[in-house]
């Protein structure tokens, strides 16, 4: 049978998954290698911060090597508190570019308003739901619902106002999830976004985010994550 190189010192089949993880930063990288602990069905590269880096990053890695079966969205994230507060899991059911539309003076209009295409991609329904209570049942508090992906962090209580009214729902806001979305839903690849809490989305106080607790809770996400059925 032919092997494949996947991590360093691993090999696996052809048939089985080959998943593509993009995370935006370093740190985020390696808490996610971490929690996989060499598992040769992943590949994590980096896709910098931003929607727009994120998409063309995974379009390259997309466009390389063998047929990837399914693309992640990882990182840590600012949580809407009263659903997901600092150090605990938010798995994306939609990841939605809160900001991708034009202002009128009736307010916000999204793209889809102005039938221009999509700010709201659908995850995997079914891999999402299954890594949910894989994480809950591995006692990891993870709450799932659409995330936001914002080209500027918010930090304001009005921003945080205006954007969750606009995502019914949200449980979380990064910067990627919609980039590396846009990239998978072009290239046909079933789509995920999971995110660990670092901080609240609001008013900036930089000095209050939990990073280490937050990259912590991903490595133990992926290590969960590694067992679910990704075939
Ligand atoms: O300074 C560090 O050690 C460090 C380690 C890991 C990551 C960072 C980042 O600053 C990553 C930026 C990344 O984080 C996401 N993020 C986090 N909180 C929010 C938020 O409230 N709103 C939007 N995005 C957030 C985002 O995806 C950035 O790419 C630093």
């Amino acid at each position: 049978m032919t092997e494949l190189t996947g991590h360093p010192g691993k090999t696996r089949s052809p048939s089985e998954a080959r998943i593509l993880v993009m995370t935006a930063v370093e740190a985020e990288r390696d808490a996610v290698l971490r929690g996989l602990d060499g598992d040769g069905r992943f590949e994590v590269r980096l896709c910098g911060v931003g929607p727009a880096s994120a998409a063309a990053r995974t379009a390259v890695a997309l466009g390389s090597g063998d047929p990837w079966t399914l693309v992640v969205s990882a990182g840590i994230a600012g949580g809407y508190p009263e659903v997901a507060p600092v150090g605990t899991l938010a798995v994306g059911t939609d990841a939605v570019a809160a900001d991708l539309g034009v202002e009128t003076a009736e307010g916000f209009a999204s793209v889809e308003e102005l039938g221009f295409g999509a700010s709201k991609l659908a995850a995997d329904a079914k891999l999402a739901e299954e890594l949910l209570q894989a994480l809950n049942r591995a006692g990891l508090v993870a709450a799932s619902g659409p995330i936001v992906t914002a080209s500027t962090a918010t930090g304001t209580a009005a921003t945080a106002a205006v954007r969750s009214a606009r995502v019914p729902g949200a449980v979380a806001e990064g910067m990627e999830g919609y980039g590396v979305a846009i990239a998978a839903t072009y290239a046909d690849k079933p789509f995920i976004e999971l995110r660990a809490i670092s901080n609240a989305v609001g008013p900036r106080d930089r000095d209050a985010w939990r990073i280490g607790d937050a990259l912590t809770a991903l490595s133990a996400a992926f290590a969960i994550l590694k067992e679910v059925e990704l075939n």
